[in-house]
């Protein structure tokens, strides 16, 4: 590579962080022009508008700093275009940087040597800060070109100098090495579901993330408002991933774990397998509207209790027409009993004026009966109407029996109030029940924390009774306020206009749209906000249950799948796409397959291959882009106490790089105890530290530059999900893989042998 093209392109990339600079001090500067306070409702809003677009744009100039210009692509045409990290207009207002995600763009991604659509060349730019450091030609002439040349992947020297590099502990984007396989699934179209089926490393996750990107970027009136959401399997995952949207200027996509779907509940402990698999099942939605029925039983006989002193008797008849008529109503459970109340009420208000009357009336009549009463008054008591019942009566008798904790007990073992909290954990105390309907295995002691398994379920809960949601709707009449003096000055500024053919509500609806949208944290604590996409990744990990509660936040079913059958782990996970997904959306779904592994170098693959072909016959592992590393080993020990020595021989070969030590369950405490001093399990902090300890499924999604995998045979035997958990175990590792055991190795394990 000539040092003039180098330089050549160096003045270019100089010149687009010039324009880049400009923008960011225009953008400075207005917000500065901007800044005086005071006025009306509208300057208000139009400064939050204004002030929403700045801080977004003043975050994207930030993100796009490092790698603004990393590609450029010539045309048959002779026409030169520059890509990079956000589009750019010199001062004619000419784009002279493509944003990636253009259409403009796509043949960068889409070019390979067999298919260079309108390219005669591609380069990739490689920069160091503000300096043109390499650059990569791929020449797309294929006349003048070998054969040799023309075989391989899109920017295979750029690709393979990206994969070669060790890693962070924090994924980082790919936008300059997007393969075509990945593009597609990068631009597929916004609407219905699209499943992406890959095997380990193939980049569906890093896809997805860009795709997240892509979206927000193409359809952005419709998205940023409704918001994107994505869901991955765990909050290390989460943060392992959460830099590679904002460094792609996207800083607004919520990220959640299933565990945090239900607002007001972080789980993150997981059930026993048994556990899993029965909350995980369809089945679940109809026990839960079984034990609700329970709740709300109707006497055949007539109840009677004490109130103010007094006996009062709800009459079996009374309780079933009232049930009825809440049954009647099409709400959920909560609301129905309004009405309950009310009608049980009345019943009870109407027994006790009669009993009223009767012990008033009594001793009257029998002096009638004895004819020692006036005329009068012999009128009074002889004309119906003229008893004591009234309207006002009856009101004020329904009041105080509401007061009475007797009254309210009764209506409370007939038609409680409840919070999904509790329901749930009254369901899961009654053992006779549950063991009666077959779910013996949820009964557990009220008070334990709640697992990600309960989070579907809460949510399910949910639907059925209806929440009463006090802060919702105080929150909700706030907006009715706003509301108001929206549509107040909307009137207002058509009265001063003189502006037609628009009413002050459509007006305000207007301006409230434009008002922007609202942060992700806040969408996530709603629970009835339905999101414009959701991407979920692992998503083979979803149970039936799972699935019912992300689903119902995507209306519009807007979503990416992302997820690899031949690595579920959860016992309640999906063993089929098609299944998964029928409830929803029947068989209107696409997929796309990913097939080449980024991740994985050939040697350590072939053994995941071996691994693969055992658990899961059926399923195809996909094919290792990286010949080179070094082949896998086995490490024969006498006991775990030995592995420290392995450890530090691994972390010498690597250098910088992270260590995964991927062990079972039954070594688990002698593993820690040797390695004494080294974090366990999957907290967010451990993604920073050079050495963890991990079990096979705490491993998903992540990678290391060296795994050792302490006990095969118990990963193996362990495994809830028949071996996937060892396949998931040893596709972990970006440069090498050794394996420790004790006994002999496992038969699918034996290439190591030779
Ligand atoms: N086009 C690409 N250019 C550079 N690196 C890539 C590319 N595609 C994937 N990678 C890298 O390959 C590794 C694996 O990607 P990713 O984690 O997205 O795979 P995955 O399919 O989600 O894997 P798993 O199923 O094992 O979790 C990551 O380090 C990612 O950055």
């Amino acid at each position: 590579m000539g040092e003039d093209a180098i330089g050549q392109e160096q003045r270019k990339v100089s010149w687009l962080y010039g324009l880049l600079d400009a923008a960011r001090e225009r953008t400075e500067g207005s917000a500065r022009a901007q800044a005086g306070g005071g006025g009306g409702f509208q300057q208000r809003v139009d400064r939050d508008t204004a002030e929403n677009e700045r801080y977004r744009r003043l975050a994207q100039f930030a993100a796009v700093e490092h790698g603004l210009c990393f590609g450029r692509i010539d045309g048959r045409d002779g026409d030169t275009l520059y890509v990079g990290r956000m589009g750019l207009r010199d001062e004619e207002g000419e784009p002279v940087l493509i944003d990636w995600r253009a259409p403009a763009a796509r043949p960068f991604y889409t070019a390979t040597s067999f298919d260079p659509g309108p390219l005669t060349r591609r380069r990739h730019i490689h920069t160091r800060g503000r300096r043109v450091v390499d650059l990569d030609d791929e020449v797309f002439d294929l006349a003048g070109m070998r054969p040799a040349d023309r075989a391989g992947l899109v920017g295979e020297a750029a690709l393979l100098a990206t994969l070669r590099k060790g890693r962070t502990g924090r994924m980082s984007d790919v936008v300059a090495t997007i393969q075509a396989e990945q593009d597609e699934v990068v631009r597929a179209a916004f609407q219905g579901v699209l499943v992406v089926q890959g095997g380990p490393g193939t980049g569906k996750t890093v896809a997805a993330l860009h795709r997240a990107a892509y979206l927000l970027y193409t359809h952005r009136d419709a998205l940023s408002r409704r918001g994107v959401l994505i869901i991955g399997p765990n909050p290390t995952f989460l943060r392992y991933i959460e830099r590679v949207l904002p460094g792609l200027g996207e800083t607004d996509v919520g990220l959640a774990t299933l565990g945090e779907l239900f607002p007001g509940v972080h789980a993150t402990a997981v059930d026993p397998p048994e556990t899993a698999v029965v909350k995980g099942s369809p089945e679940m939605a109809d026990l839960l509207t079984a034990a609700l029925a329970r709740r709300r039983p109707v006497p055949d006989e007539d109840l009677t209790i004490e109130a103010d002193g007094m006996p009062v008797t709800l009459s079996a008849g009374a309780a079933r027409r009232a049930h009825e008529h809440a049954r009647a109503l099409r709400a959920p459970h909560n609301l129905q009993r309004r009405i309950y109340v009310h009608d049980v009420l009345a019943a009870l208000a109407e027994d006790q004026l009669e009993r009223l009357e009767k012990a008033t009336d009594e001793p009257l009549l029998k002096l009638l009966e004895e004819g020692g009463l006036s005329a009068e008054l012999r009128e009074i008591l002889e004309d119906p109407s003229s008893l004591l019942r009234d309207e006002h009566d009856a009101e004020y008798a329904k009041e105080q029996l509401w007061q009475d904790p007797a009254v309210r007990a009764l209506i409370d073992g007939l038609w409680p109030e409840l919070t999904p909290q509790e329901f749930l954990a009254d369901l899961y105390a009654d053992r006779e029940f549950l063991e009666v309907a077959g779910f013996g295995a949820l009964h557990r002691a009220p008070g334990a924390a709640w697992t990600v398994g309960d989070v579907p379920l809460l949510d399910e809960a949910a639907e059925l009774l209806g929440v009463d949601d006090r802060e919702g709707r105080a929150r909700e009449r706030q907006g009715e306020a706003l509301r108001e003096e929206e549509v107040r000055y909307a009137l207002g500024v058509l009265q001063v206009t003189g502006i037609e053919g628009i009413t002050a509500a459509d007006l305000a609806e207007r301006q409230r749209e434009e008002r922007g949208p609202v942060t992700a944290a806040e969408r996530l604590a709603d629970r009835d906000w339905a999101y414009g996409h959701i991407i979920v990744d692992e998503a083979q990990e979803l149970s039936a249950m799972a699935w019912r509660a992300v689903m119902r936040r995507v209306p519009t079913r807007s979503v990416t799948i992302v997820g690899d059958l031949a690595q579920t782990g959860s016992p309640a996970g999906a063993r089929s796409w098609g299944e998964m997904l029928a409830p929803f959306v029947r068989e209107r779904w696409r997929e796309l397959r990913l097939l080449v592994n980024y991740r994985t170098p050939a040697g350590i693959m072939r053994l995941a291959e071996d691994v693969l072909a055992e658990v899961d016959p059926e399923a195809e592992a996909p094919a290792s882009v990286r010949e080179e590393g070094d082949p896998p080993i086995a490490v024969p020990l006498d006991s775990p106490a030995e592995l420290p020595a392995l450890i530090a021989a691994e972390r010498a070969r690597i250098g910088d790089g992270r260590v995964a030590v991927i062990t079972s369950a039954a070594w688990h405490p002698a593993v820690t105890a040797a390695l004494s001093g080294v974090p366990t399990g999957i907290t967010p902090e451990s993604l920073d530290e050079p050495v963890v300890i991990l079990t096979a499924g705490e491993s998903k999604g992540l990678e290391f530059d060296a795994v050792v995998i302490a006990d095969p045979v118990g990963i193996l035997t362990e495994s809830a999900s028949g071996g996937h958990d060892l396949y998931v175990a040893v596709t972990r590792a970006t440069r090498r893989l050794a394996i420790a055991h004790t006994g002999p190795l496992p038969d699918l394990l034996r290439r190591l042998e030779g």
